[in-house]
């Protein structure tokens, strides 16, 4: 900006002093020196002008980066957006850029097993089924949300946009893809969690995080289920995770268009197969375990069950559903202490 400034200022002077000299023969006339201290005076006036307004816009580009918005507010008559903190205060993660996957989480310092991560309250829920228009529906449901809500949804990514739309001038098709992106199970309903919402996916031992929703709080909880170093991406899982591996990814191709490249994906092809035969075992294992409710299978069984889907999940660095494999297995524990069922299922455990 400077320099520029330097060069025109002087092919300014540089030009009036050549047309004084050109013009000085022709003398004797009183009005021509008058003509051209005009002309040079509105010159003078048109380079303060300038120099003026570059001044002026200057200081009030300066205002507004320095954090002044009303500058901002004056030269584009826009209102800057409003606030909404993509990640909490004191977050253990920052949210950043990964090539391949749009915008990820990154841990910023190390993360315990079992460490609660992320509470987020959903933006708004919607039933799993409804009877009118689902991109009506999503459009009712945004309007009754606050300004900063609804710019934290806008900038959520999406995928499958209809491709005879424009996402600028379909903003409610926009509002359904976002939302089919990005929506989880909460409870009974569907809901938009912002916050979690940045989490990519992972496959069966890729993933290191895993969401519960609270119906009562209404309230979202992510924890660590393994220890995450800073610097490692957290990661939550889109599918039924103990699918082989091509019916995970041409899920996950047509549902949220990426082609998976998770670490479990990415295994060769012998070590891949091994990781799909003990992720259907124990698929085959929790649905025999769950035929125990109707007296299919006795409590010996069941327990037994536990165990190999236990010791399946560490051979393939599953650790996923245990908390609820536990919980099933004290159930089980619990109705056979009551001599309702065979009492050798208690010996088992
Ligand atoms: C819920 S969003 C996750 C956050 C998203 N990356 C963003 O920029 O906001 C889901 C989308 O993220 C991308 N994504 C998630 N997991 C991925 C992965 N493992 N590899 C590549 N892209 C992934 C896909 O585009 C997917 O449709």
């Amino acid at each position: 900006m400077a320099p520029q400034t330097r060069r025109v200022l002087k092919q300014e002077k540089g030009h009036g002093a050549k047309t004084a000299k050109k013009q000085s023969p022709v003398s004797s006339s009183t009005v021509l020196p008058t003509d051209r201290s005009a002309a040079n005076s509105w010159r003078t006036a048109i380079i303060q002008t300038l120099l003026l307004s570059i001044g002026l816009s200057l200081g009030l580009f300066y205002a507004w980066y320095s954090g002044a918005g009303d500058a901002q507010k004056v030269l584009v008559n826009q209102r800057p957006p409003p606030r909404y903190d993509e990640v909490a205060v004191g977050a253990a993660y920052a949210v950043v850029d990964i090539p391949g996957k749009g915008k990820g989480a990154i841990a910023t310092r190390n993360i315990s097993r079992g460490e609660l991560i992320l509470t987020e309250k959903p933006l708004f829920t919607v039933p799993p089924t409804i009877q009118t228009s689902p991109v009506e529906f999503i459009k009712e449901k945004l309007a009754l949300t606050s300004e900063p809500q609804r710019w934290a949804f806008f900038n959520l990514s999406y995928v499958n946009f209809p491709k005879d739309k424009d996402p600028l001038r379909d903003v409610d098709h926009l509002a359904f893809a976002i939302f089919e992106t990005n929506a989880v199970r909460a409870g009974k309903e569907v809901g938009v969690f912002p916050r979690m919402a940045r989490l990519n996916h992972g496959c069966s031992s890729g993933f290191n995080t895993v969401y519960s929703y609270r119906e009562t709080e209404g309230t979202l909880y992510i924890h660590a289920i393994k220890p995450i170093a800073v610097g490692e991406e957290l990661l939550t899982t889109y599918t039924d995770t103990k699918k082989p591996r091509h019916q995970r990814r041409s899920f996950l191709q047509q549902t949220y268009g990426f082609g998976c490249t998770c670490s479990v994906c990415s295994l060769p092809e012998a070590e891949s197969k091994a990781s799909d035969s003990r992720l259907s075992a124990m698929a085959a294992n929790w649905a025999r375990f769950a035929k125990w409710i109707d007296g299919t299978i006795n409590g010996v069984e069941a327990i037994e069950l536990v165990r190999e889907i236990w010791k399946l999940g560490d051979e393939e660095g599953y650790g996923s559903e245990r908390g609820r494999l536990a919980a099933d297995a004290v159930w089980v524990a619990a109705g056979h202490s009551d001599g309702s069922r065979k009492k050798d299922s208690f010996k088992a455990l």
